[in-house]
C-alpha cells in the first residue's frame, strides 16, 4: 500500500515537471535592431548607395554651439526644426561652418527651418521675425513650463511623421551634450521618455543614443567618422546582465549600476558591436574630429 502511494507520488510528480517544462516554452529571441550613424556620412546621391535608405531622418537643433557636421544632418533629414534659442545658433553659426559661400544671406535663405517650436524665451525676436518672413511655422507654447524645448519638439515630429513611417523614423539631435548639466541630463532624460522613437543626441565630441532592452543590438561602426572611445551606461536603474562583442571589455553576463560597474573608456575592437540587456542601456560612442 505504503510503497503503492509512493509510486503515485512519483507519478504524479513526474508528470506535473514533465507539463511544466512542456508550457514553459523557450525564451523568445529577441527582434534585431541596427544602428548605423551614416548621417555622418555624406548623402547617396542616388537613394540607396550609402546607408539604409528606409531611414526618415529628421532634425532638431537646439541651442548650444553647432557641431561642425550640422550641413551633413540638414541635408540628410527630410523635416528640421530649431528648438527656441536653437534658431540663433543656425542663423549665428552656419554661416561660419559652409566656408565654401561667403554670401551670408545665401546662407540663411538655403537654411531654413521649417518649424521653430518652444516657450520661445531665448529666440532673438529679429530672428523670429527673419524666418517667420521667410515661412517658417513658428509655434510659441509658452504656455507649457514642465516641458523642455527639445520635448516639444519631438512632439511636434511625431504628430507630423505618419503611422507608417514611425517605425523608420530617426530623429537626430545637434547641440544636445556639452554646456549646461541640467540641459544635457534633461536631454538625456528625452531619450528615456520617448523610448520607442530612435533618437540620437550630438555634439561635436560624440552621440549618444538609447538601446532599449526589448531588442537585441547590432551597431555597424563607421569608422571613418567615429571611435574608437565608447560607452555602455545603465540610466534610471542597475542593469541585472548585459552582454557584447566588439569591444575591448566585454560584458558578459555583467550587472552595471551606478555606484558600481558602469563600461565608461571603452573601445570599439570590430566592424559591429553587438549588445543585448535586461535593461535599457545608453550606448555612446566619439566622434572623430578629422574624417
Ligand atoms: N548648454 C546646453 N547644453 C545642452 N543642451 C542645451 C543647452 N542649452 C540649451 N539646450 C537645449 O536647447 C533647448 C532650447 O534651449 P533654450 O535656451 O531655448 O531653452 P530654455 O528653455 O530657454 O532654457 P532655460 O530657460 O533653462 O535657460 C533646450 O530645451 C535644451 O534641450
Ligand atoms: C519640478 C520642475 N522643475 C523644473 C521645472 C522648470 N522647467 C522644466 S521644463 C521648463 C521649460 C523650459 O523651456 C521649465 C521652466 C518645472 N516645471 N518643474
Amino acid at each position: 500500500m505504503i510503497r503503492n502511494l509512493i509510486r503515485y507520488a512519483y507519478r504524479s510528480l513526474s508528470y506535473q515537471q514533465l507539463n511544466n517544462s512542456r508550457s514553459a516554452k523557450p525564451m523568445a529571441e529577441k527582434l534585431l535592431m541596427t544602428h548605423c550613424s551614416s548621417f555622418l556620412l555624406r548623402p547617396p546621391s542616388t537613394n540607396g548607395e550609402n546607408g539604409p535608405p528606409s531611414v526618415t531622418y529628421a532634425l532638431i537643433i537646439l541651442n548650444q554651439r553647432l557641431p561642425r557636421f550640422s550641413p551633413l544632418l540638414w541635408e540628410h533629414a527630410k523635416i528640421r526644426l530649431c528648438a527656441d534659442g536653437g534658431a540663433n545658433r543656425l542663423f549665428d553659426n552656419m554661416p561660419e561652418l559652409c566656408p565654401q559661400e561667403d554670401n551670408v544671406s545665401v546662407i540663411h535663405e538655403r537654411y531654413k527651418p521649417d518649424v521653430i517650436k518652444g516657450d520661445m524665451d531665448s529666440i532673438r525676436p529679429e530672428v523670429k521675425s527673419f524666418y517667420k518672413n521667410l515661412g517658417t511655422k513658428i509655434v510659441d507654447n509658452s504656455d507649457d513650463q514642465d516641458t523642455t524645448d527639445l520635448h516639444k519638439c519631438i512632439t511636434y515630429i511625431r504628430d507630423f511623421v505618419s503611422d507608417e513611417d514611425k517605425p523608420n523614423l530617426c530623429i537626430l539631435v545637434a547641440g544636445a551634450l556639452g554646456g549646461r548639466f541640467d540641459h544635457e541630463m534633461g536631454n538625456i532624460n528625452t531619450l528615456c521618455r520617448f523610448s520607442t522613437t530612435r533618437i540620437v543626441l550630438l555634439s561635436d565630441d560624440c552621440l549618444i543614443q538609447l538601446l532599449p532592452s526589448s531588442r537585441r543590438h547590432e551597431i555597424h561602426i563607421q569608422s571613418s567618422v567615429e571611435g574608437p572611445h565608447c560607452g555602455l551606461i545603465p540610466i534610471g536603474a542597475p542593469s541585472g546582465s548585459s552582454t557584447t562583442t566588439g569591444l575591448q571589455w566585454d560584458l558578459d553576463n555583467t550587472e552595471m549600476r551606478f555606484g558600481g560597474l558602469v563600461s565608461t573608456s571603452n573601445i570599439v575592437k570590430g566592424e559591429i558591436v553587438t549588445v543585448r540587456s535586461d535593461s535599457d542601456l545608453l550606448w555612446t560612442i566619439s566622434l572623430k574630429k578629422q574624417p
